[in-house]
């Protein structure tokens, strides 16, 4: 029985992100991404699961469980027109005032009310026609105001209406060494980041910093654009659904690869890693600068700060848990081995109030898609030091509401109109999410923080 996933890209990062997510799958399974139609090449015999993300129109073309969702048509119009006939024109939602939120969270946010009954229509339609929905998952940026307020909005209502339901996003943090012309986002980041912890199972944190850092780094790019870092974002969606879509013995749900992350429920946001990286150019893999893979030489890589797609320092704290994906051609006696070796060189740090060890997925890779590289890995962690992402969000928000800079369009907006509580409870919220990351790394967490309560993995698999 398929587990559907239901995927809403919200803004113009979630759209952009999104687009390249559903060009990347449709090669992976053998579909027209202009048309959805399945390719000549591409037979039945494969046993890929593509009813978890897609499913087939009347005419039996494939189409995306995907919602597009913006306030201003721009993005929209340019999927439109270069994907004519994928998604569904119906599962389409651009504001009919088109302004956009104007980097303005609370203006997404009071905007996703207003039209909270044609999205919410647009939402069951599309989960009524599964036969056993697994969750959503959210595309956005927190840091403008679409995808940060109207998705916080989103998130809230998906959450309400949908509770036993699991809700992981994709979340783009802002890049921290560029010097932002949005001064604001320290704002919408703020108030996001309270639901990213209240509302949702799992966050993948894609940080563009790191991001842009991997790309100027590790592929040489002197000036990358946002279509080449978000080619790196479409390789890890993708490689992080590869056991979902090409199902294997293991974590062939959301909720088993989920459950086996997040060992306390508020402790669910995980950063990535992949490698050999590549870029897809069109619809070819550019060329990988590695050689020669091995099983040990990826698990390896994976652990090397250098491959994160964010940027925290994982020397300092340690692992809660890892998964890599190991995609491609491996001897599972390879695995073993090399785990073994990771464990002999202590080349990664763990809680000492929980299993220490490396799961890893022997994940297929689809056959349509020739790869340079015999094996390429995906790493998923949950690594303590994330909070230093928080803090420096926490700290760039202080700078800016000290100041009480900038304030006036966030009063115009009804949520503040009666006074600015909601910052200072996202502020609380994302506090104590440091606190509890930190208090993680000691080994009495446990009785600390959860009295006699041992760590619960069932409340995550609701
Ligand atoms: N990685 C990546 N980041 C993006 C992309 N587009 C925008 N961003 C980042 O997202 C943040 C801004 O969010 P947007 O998605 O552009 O804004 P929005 O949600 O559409 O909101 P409004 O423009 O206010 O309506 C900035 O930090 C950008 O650097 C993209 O395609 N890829």
């Amino acid at each position: 029985m398929p587990r559907e996933i239901i995927t809403l890209q919200v803004g113009q990062c979630g759209n952009q992100i999104g687009t390249e997510f559903w060009k990347q799958l449709c090669l992976e399974h053998g579909i027209d991404a202009h048309n959805g139609v399945l390719e000549d090449y591409a037979g039945e015999s494969v046993s890929d699961r593509k009813d978890v993300f897609f499913y087939q129109a009347d005419d039996e073309h494939y189409v995306p469980r995907a919602l597009l969702i913006d306030l201003e048509p721009r993005v929209i119009n340019g999927i439109r027109t270069r994907y004519k006939n994928l998604y569904n024109p119906e599962n389409i939602f651009v504001s009919p005032t088109g302004g956009g939120a104007g980097n303005n969270w609370a203006s997404g946010y009071r905007q996703g009310q207003d039209h909270e009954e044609q999205l919410l229509d647009m939402i069951d339609r599309e989960a009524e026609g599964s036969d056993s929905l697994e969750g959503f998952t959210l595309c956005h940026s927190i840091a403008g105001g679409t995808g940060s307020g109207l998705g916080s909005y989103l998130l809230e209502m998906l959450n309400d209406k949908f509770p036993r339901k699991l809700i992981q996003t994709y979340s783009v943090f802002p890049n921290q060494q560029d010097l932002s012309d949005v001064v604001v986002e320290p704002y919408n980041s703020m108030l996001t980041l309270k639901r990213l912890t209240v509302n949702v199972d799992s966050v993948v944190v894609l940080d563009n910093t790191a991001l842009n850092r991997i790309a100027t780094d590790r592929l040489h790019l002197e000036n990358p654009t946002f279509a080449q870092v978000n080619s790196l974002v479409s390789t890890v969606m993708a490689a992080s659904t590869s056991t979902l879509r090409f199902p294997g013995y293991m974590n062939n749900d959301l909720v088993g690869l989920i459950a086996s992350l997040i060992p306390v429920p508020r402790c669910h946001f995980l950063m990535t890693g992949y490698t050999p990286l590549t870029l897809y150019e069109g619809d070819r893999a550019g060329e990988s600068q590695v050689r020669k893979t091995s099983v040990l030489d990826v698990m390896r890589r994976l652990l090397q700060p250098q491959n994160l797609m964010v940027s925290v320092p994982v020397k300092k704290g340690c692992y809660m848990s890892i998964l890599n994906v190991i995609q491609g051609e491996v001897d599972p006696s390879q695995v073993h081995k090399s785990l073994q070796r990771i464990r002999e060189r202590k080349l990664a740090s763990f809680i000492g109030w929980g299993p220490a060890s490396i799961q890893v997925a022997l994940a297929r890779r689809s056959p349509y898609l020739p790869q340079s590289n015999r094996v390429s890995g995906l790493m998923l962690a949950n690594h303590t030091s994330i909070y230093t992402l928080f803090a420096r969000a926490l700290n760039q928000y202080d700078k800016l509401r000290k100041r009480n800079a900038f304030l006036d369009n966030y009063r115009s907006e009804s949520m503040f109109e009666n006074g600015l509580d909601e910052f200072d409870s996202s502020r609380e919220v994302v506090h104590d999410l440091m606190e509890e990351y930190k208090a993680a790394e000691y080994d009495d967490y446990v009785s600390r923080v959860m009295g006699t309560e041992s760590p619960n993995t069932t409340e995550i698999a609701r």
